[in-house]
């Protein structure tokens, strides 16, 4: 029985090999960030108000024009296939289903045509801006003409995070396991076999970009080989680019928070990478606080990293963000389930917030408000 997302989790762990398992679970360095995301969420704290008529309750919101059916979507990972095959299609049917937005990742293993279909409505597109940037403009033409609605320009990762775990496991392109790991895989049949037609999923956005190495350029993309020369002017040339909503994710400083504004983005999502990039980055909900007082309700601040239940979502609402997007929730549903395991994962943050929201008295996405806040919230 799987009644919250550690259970989720945990039917993940026995379903993956270690080296998949360790890539989409682990975080940065000491991991010190990973805990602290849920350490300080843990810490917020709501004050019910009583007496108040929840009878029904109404979990949408509006974004950039559309509606979603919770304020909650699918943050954007990459390498989903290595989880499940056709894994980047099958979260975006679950999010289509549930009428919640799908984000996918320049590092997906599904075709942008083939992903943009189920998700249609809601689907977003992130993208990496690697030392090609012709690369970037391939991807983003591809993306607005398959009918993605939003870009999501990742900002977090000039860089790789030092992942020890995928270090020693051997996890890089081309993949040439040590022998720990081969024989790990092996006792993982079920997961193997999934492989045996298809071999190790494809960064297959990327194989199709014209005039390059595509080998040397899928590797250099899970080694997060950046343009690392990217600055505050190159929005301007993606301006030009993408004449659609333009979003910054990986944002936790509020200058940054105020750059953004000043330059036209039309959203941020406050986000360290679920604790993957910087391990001494503040947690999200923490930097949350700073960016929503920095931006004054200009434009919508979303949120990711650490959230794990349908109450973890109306902490980060009663703050003032417009929308959370969960990680490492949905991987672990689709690594044990498929598609349905990703259904169920979003079911249950819906059922999860359903039950705060009447709990607290708050029968509407709007009145899930700082109001609810105790005094005292340490944070
Ligand atoms: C396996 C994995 C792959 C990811 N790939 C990407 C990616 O390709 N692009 C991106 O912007 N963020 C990526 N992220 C970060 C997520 O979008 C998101 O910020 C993070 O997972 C949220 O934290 P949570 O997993 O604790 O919910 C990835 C995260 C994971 C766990
Ligand atoms: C495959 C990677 C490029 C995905 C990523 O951004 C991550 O692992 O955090």
């Amino acid at each position: 029985m799987k009644l919250n997302t550690e259970d989720h989790r945990r039917a993940a762990r026995r379903h993956l090999p270690r080296f998949v398992f360790e890539f989409l679970d682990g975080g940065a360095e000491r991991q010190c960030c990973l805990a602290r995301n849920r350490g300080d969420l843990d810490r917020v704290l709501l004050n019910p108000r009583v007496l108040r008529d929840s009878t029904v309750l109404d979990t949408r919101i509006e974004v950039f024009g559309e509606t979603w059916r919770r304020p909650f979507g699918i943050a954007p990972m990459g390498f989903t296939g290595l989880t499940r095959p056709g894994g980047d299609v099958m979260l975006a049917r679950a999010a289509a289903a549930a009428g919640v937005p799908f984000v996918l990742s320049t590092a997906s293993n599904s075709r942008i045509e083939a992903v943009a279909q189920p998700g249609s409505a809601l689907g977003w597109f992130q993208l990496y801006v690697m030392r090609d940037r012709a690369i970037a403009g391939q991807m983003i033409r591809r993306a607005r003409a398959a009918g993605f609605k939003a870009l999501v320009l990742t900002v977090d990762v000039p860089v790789s995070g030092y992942r020890e775990r995928d270090v020693r496991n051997g996890f890089r392109l081309p993949f040439r396991p040590p022998l720990a790991t081969l024989a790990d895989i092996a006792l993982h049949p079920r997961w193997l076999l999934r492989f045996l037609g298809s071999g190790m999923p494809a960064f297959v956005n990327l194989a199709e970009t014209e005039g390059t190495d595509t080998l040397a350029l899928q590797a250099a993309l899970l080694s997060r080989d950046m343009d690392r020369s990217l600055d505050w002017d190159g929005l301007a040339w993606l301006r030009r680019e993408w004449d659609g909503p333009l979003v910054l994710k990986g944002v936790l400083h509020p200058d940054d928070a105020r750059e953004a504004c000043r330059r036209g983005v039309d959203g941020v999502i406050v986000s360290n990478h679920g604790g993957r990039q910087l391990d001494a980055a503040p947690s999200s909900i923490d930097a949350l606080r700073r960016v929503l007082d920095a931006i004054e309700d200009r434009i919508p601040v979303f949120v990711d990293s650490g959230f794990r239940s349908g109450l973890d979502v109306a902490r980060a609402l009663a703050l003032g963000a417009r929308a959370v997007f969960l990680g490492r929730p949905l991987l672990y549903g689709l690594a044990h389930g498929g598609e349905a395991g990703a259904a169920a994962v979003l079911d249950q943050f819906g059922s999860e917030l359903e039950r705060t929201m009447t709990l607290t008295g708050a029968p509407t996405v709007a009145a899930l408000d700082r109001n609810l806040l105790a005094s005292g919230d340490p944070l």
